[in-house]
């Protein structure tokens, strides 16, 4: 069967419809790809895959093993797999939560390369989840093949990470072909054109991608508006360090303790008041002080997740009265901008700021792809109160937004929970990010001043570096 053939068959099957679709972005679109239909179809689904290996010849790294994005390529990757006789994967979308609790089914090496199927593709975000699940067990990916590319950015975002997509037909190829044998007319083809064109994930940006001139601290410190970031950025350049500590410790005595020592060292202290045990009013006076001491900021990690109302409550009363001491706090974006507007109706009178958390450091979370690029675009229109992002790397070129990333340690690694640790020279020197929030890299350190030091140096230097 030749390609046009097999677009054709998928159409008959209507694996390809035309019309007026939501899709899960809640974007409208004149084009609607459901490859699951496949599945019923066990001939068409041999030809999917004989592509599928042929495109897999492209790939320019070794792969002892093939491992389908779940659900719709796992029966595609299983005809590869007895056909051509090469050893599957499966990734679990959830690790069990019994016996083996594996997240990556099948046999393998540590260092074993694996080659990821895919039926669609669009900002290549399920691939990347997928790579990440085969990464934390120690396995390589250098390629992905799929049958679809949207062409909505799949292939750049990819890239960035490393990854090279091979794909058996984009849709600009596909609708050609239909509207060739009379399928679709050519107003539908322009209607596809406009919407591949108008709706494309950009990759964030790379060392490469990052403007000619990174601009310094004290610059971005002048661009700021908002007087926490204006503030941030005078402390990052003025004590020279992008170091957030994370004091997730249990008694105050600790905490101030901890807060004591490395003060120096960092811009921002960030707490998990709620974990704290001996908690009371005066704890805050004492964290204030310690702050004002060695001029640093306070960053209340709550991860507001409510709706507005809930929300407003619980950031200005209760046992913590956060608002009253915490000069940043963040938010989740999922449950739309109410959880923004309610903070902010306490925050704005108070100078307080908030980050949203566009990304997460733990495997598997599912902060990626759409729900990222819908938490950018809430924080760009509420620029008054939100003044960047936690996040695993630079999600835009905005001067005046900050980027935090967790999840660092000097190693990368990870714990027995998920958490995942990237290096300080991987998140700020590659990734584009400007602050590292480092936890038990630090307390749990036998010297918590030299850890603090080492982490303020290694952070610091990758910034350095991006310099002209
Ligand atoms: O995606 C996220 C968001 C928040 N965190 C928080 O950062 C610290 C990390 O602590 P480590 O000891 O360095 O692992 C912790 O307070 C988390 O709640 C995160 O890790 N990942």
């Amino acid at each position: 069967m030749d390609l046009e053939k097999l677009i054709l068959e998928l159409f008959a099957v209507e694996g390809i419809k035309f019309g007026n679709y939501t899709l899960k972005s809640g974007i409208e679109a004149p084009v609607y790809v459901d490859l699951r239909v496949v599945i019923s179809y066990p001939k068409l689904m041999v030809e999917v895959s004989n592509f599928l290996w042929e495109a897999a010849k492209k790939a320019k790294g070794s792969f002892k093993t093939i491992c389908g994005v779940p659900y719709t390529a796992l029966p595609l990757a299983t005809c590869i797999s007895v056909k051509e006789n090469i050893p599957m994967l499966i990734r679990r979308k959830e690790a069990k939560g019994y016996g083996t609790k594996k997240l990556i089914e099948g046999i393998f090496n540590e260092g074993d390369g694996c080659l990821i199927i895919e039926d669609v593709c669009t900002s290549g975000s399920s691939v990347l989840d997928t790579v990440q699940a085969l990464n934390s067990v120690g396995i390589a990916v250098t390629d992905a093949v799929v049958l679809l590319d949207r062409e909505q950015g799949a292939v750049d975002m990819l890239k960035y990470e490393n990854i090279t997509l091979h794909s058996i037909c984009k849709l600009s190829h596909v609708i050609e072909v239909l509207e060739k044998h009379g399928k679709i007319d050519s107003d539908m083809v322009s209607k596809v054109k406009t919407f591949i064109t108008e709706n494309r994930f950009k990759p964030p940006s790379s060392i490469d991608q990052l403007p000619k001139k990174v601009l310094t601290y004290g610059e971005r410190s002048e661009l700021c508006t908002h007087p926490v970031t204006k503030e941030l950025f005078k402390i990052m350049h003025e004590k020279e360090t992008n170091l957030v500590v994370s004091a997730d410790l249990k008694t105050t005595k600790e905490v101030l303790q901890v807060l004591k020592k490395i003060g120096p060292h960092i811009c921002m202290a960030k707490t998990h008041i709620d974990i704290i045990e001996d908690y009371n009013p005066e704890f805050v006076t004492q964290l204030c002080e310690i702050a004002k001491k060695h001029n640093f900021l306070l960053f209340e990690d709550r991860k507001f997740a409510d709706i507005g109302n809930t929300v407003k409550l619980q950031y200005s009363s209760g046992l913590y009265r956060i608002s009253d001491w915490a000069h940043v706090i963040n938010a989740h974006s999922v449950p739309g901008e109410g959880v923004v507007k309610g903070l902010k109706e306490v925050g704005l009178v108070k100078d307080r700021a908030c980050l949203l958390i566009a990304e997460m450091s733990s495997l598997g979370n599912l902060a990626t792809g759409d729900y990222t690029v819908a938490t950018i675009k809430m924080a760009e229109e509420n620029k008054d109160f939100v003044v960047g992002f936690i996040s695993q790397k630079k999600l835009c070129d905005d001067p005046t937004l900050v980027h935090m990333t967790p999840g660092v340690k000097l190693e990368c690694g990870k714990d027995s929970l998920g958490q995942q640790y990237l290096t300080p020279d991987e998140v700020i020197g590659r990734r584009g990010s400007d602050i590292i929030i480092v936890g038990r890299g630090i307390v749990q350190a036998h010297d918590i001043v030299k850890a603090a030091k080492a982490y303020q140096q290694a952070g610091y230097l990758a910034y350095q570096q991006l310099l002209p």
